[in-house]
């Protein structure tokens, strides 16, 4: 892991110079961070040990463990063998607390995202290549097998979204999304650290998009560090280089706060 700033700084330390760790909360984006980017959503390739790896991370850490992604959270469960992580979906409009308890989309937002969907029905069926993924709370426009429609994609979706007010556009990764505007992962994580058992302890999180940038402002904001996964510009203080990096780096850090616990 580098600093983005300092690359090696950290390394010439002497051990006994690093002060002890503080008590971590740990945050993770999903697709880029903890699987590899693939042609389309459902054909991400999720190693089979991850979810019992991000179940003990989560015990290891006394709960202090949350997925953050732009997926929804019924979809992040289809790939993470059903276990109850903390999570925040659809950009934080959803979130499932360490408790296990849920705090759900309402009713009117589902139904603006399913009426930006059905007004981008047309502009998607003219165009070969663009696939509508529509989630409880954001509409994603994916054009990663039509590249050149990147610039249409944004105009049909700024269109829509002159009727609908009440959401924003974010872009991802060869996506044009649709999510409400009071949320965002900035905010799920700041929700999330206002609450057992994350309240107290110091954020990370680890993150690869655009999206992820609130994320890392929110943790550095509340005296924690965020992990910026591969190339690209960032706020994040820190980078590490790729997915099975961010992976292990997360598995050890759930590792260390067990040694220190026992
Ligand atoms: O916040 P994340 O967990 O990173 O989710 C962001 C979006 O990820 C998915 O789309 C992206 O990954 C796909 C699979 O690798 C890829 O085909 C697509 O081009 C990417 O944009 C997901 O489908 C979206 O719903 C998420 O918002």
């Amino acid at each position: 892991m580098t600093d983005t700033g300092l690359d090696g700084a950290a390394a010439s330390l002497p051990q006994d110079a690093v002060p002890p760790l503080p008590r971590l909360a740990i945050f993770s984006d999903f697709d880029g961070t903890l699987v590899d980017i693939a042609p389309t959503p459902d054909t991400i390739s999720v190693p089979s040990d991850m979810a019992a790896m991000l179940e003990t991370v989560s015990r290891d850490l006394d709960g202090a463990f949350a997925i953050i992604s732009g997926r929804p959270i019924h979809d992040l469960d289809r790939h993470l063998d059903n276990v109850p992580l903390a999570a925040a979906g659809s950009h934080g409009a959803e979130r499932r607390l360490a408790d296990g308890s849920s705090i759900g989309i309402p009713d009117e937002v589902s139904a603006e995202a399913r009426e930006i969907a059905a007004r981008l029905e047309q502009f998607v069926a003219r165009h070969q290549g663009l696939l509508l993924e529509v989630k409880p709370a954001a509409v994603a426009l994916h054009y990663r097998q039509a590249p050149q429609l990147q610039g249409e994609s944004l105009a049909a979706m700024r269109t829509v979204l002159e009727a609908i007010t009440g959401f924003s556009i974010v872009e991802g990764k060869m996506v044009v999304e649709a999510r409400p505007r009071d949320v965002s992962k900035g905010l799920a994580i700041a929700a999330f650290m206002q609450e057992a058992p994350f309240r107290g302890r110091t954020p990370v999180f680890f993150g690869d998009d655009v999206t992820d940038e609130d994320g890392f402002r929110a943790v550095q904001e509340l005296g924690g560090v965020g992990i910026k996964v591969g190339p690209g510009e960032t706020v994040a203080r820190l980078r590490i280089e790729d997915v099975p990096s961010a992976r292990n780096v997360i598995r050890k850090l759930g590792e260390d706060a067990a040694r220190k616990a026992a």
